[in-house]
């Protein structure tokens, strides 16, 4: 029997909800969610495998200006995640309106020459229906080669059963490209580090969710328990005591959150070990951004 199958890169600016989307989609927690911009860092797909057949979908960093080195390297991954794609869902955040950094992304979604279906999220948010409409006639005008609109709410689930549906119409035939089982193209150690970066973004605040890097040290299955050792890297020692909290209250707050969850996950009894490192300026130095982000592999 026949089926569809192709790949969809979720494009957008920071903090649209992309993350979100392909969480909803794929039903389990692919990549991960902050209400901070900039949280994704790199390539993650999620494979959805239904009846119907096939669709990879990539979340991709927000396109943004970049303000240092590894912001650099962010965008670079944002890009050329576009290359390659059979079609671009691209997201628009009507609660934030639109602004310089979707003209960004339009440029770059224009260059690619693409077909683009555009996703107008938030709406539960959002209900005045004249402004909407107001609001998705704008959207549309940037875009080139705009297939479908669609209206959905990536956290309630609203339109994102038509959204897939018209999604395999649109493919074209071709084979199963994953196993029917695997819903990451990720590892479990990646898994694992942004995990616990998730929840140093949704427990600190100001400059630090950009500062932290994850590295994880120890990744051994023990029959009954996996362990985990991680290092929780920031890039000025004051940031450090901040990470930890008074008497270690922080750091305990991110291990057990970070544990909860992918004790969820990876369904096994954890045991998670964080430490806290300063690296002084990581995010500028090259060699400190690819060990810290798992961004070796995507940037060669
Ligand atoms: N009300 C509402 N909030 C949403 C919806 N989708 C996402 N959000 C929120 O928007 C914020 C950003 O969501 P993410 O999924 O991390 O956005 P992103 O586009 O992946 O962000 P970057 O990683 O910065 O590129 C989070 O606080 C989400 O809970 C939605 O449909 N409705």
């Amino acid at each position: 029997m026949s089926v569809k199958s192709g790949t969809v890169a979720l494009v957008g600016k920071p903090n649209v909800g992309k993350s979100t989307l392909i969480n909803t989609i794929i039903g389990e927690k692919i990549a991960i969610v902050s209400d901070k911009p900039q949280t994704t860092r790199n390539r993650i797909g999620g494979i959805l495998t239904t009846k119907k057949g096939q669709i990879v979908f990539y979340d991709t960093p927000g396109i943004h200006k970049p303000l240092h080195r590894l912001g650099q390297y962010i965008l670079k991954v944002a890009t050329s995640s576009l290359a390659g794609s059979d079609l671009l869902l691209v997201i628009v955040d009507p609660t934030d309106g639109l602004r310089e950094s979707d003209r960004l992304v339009a440029n770059h979604v224009n260059q690619s020459r693409i077909p683009v279906f555009l996703a107008i999220n938030k709406v539960d948010e959002y209900k005045n229906e004249r402004l909407l409409q107001d609001f998705q006639a704008k959207a549309e005008e940037l875009f080139n080669d705009i297939r479908r609109t669609f209206l959905i709410s990536a956290k309630k689930g609203d339109g994102v059963e038509e959204l897939l549906e018209t999604i395999f119409d649109f493919l074209p035939e071709g084979k199963m490209l994953f196993p029917e089982d695997l819903i990451t193209d990720r590892s479990s150690r990646f898994m694992a580090s942004e995990v616990i970066r998730e929840k140093v973004l949704q427990n600190t605040r100001q400059e630090i969710p950009h500062s932290v890097g994850v590295v994880v040290q120890e990744f051994s299955d023990e029959g009954n328990i996996l362990k985990i050792r991680a290092d929780v890297i920031v890039e000025r020692s004051s940031q450090k005591p901040i990470i930890l909290g008074k008497g270690g209250s922080m750091i305990k707050i991110i291990g057990t959150e970070a544990r909860k969850d992918l004790e969820y996950i990876f369904d096994q009894k954890i045991f998670l070990d964080l430490f806290v490192k300063v690296r002084e300026k990581w995010r500028d130095k090259d060699t400190l951004i690819q060990e810290f982000t798992n961004l070796r592999d995507e940037l060669q």
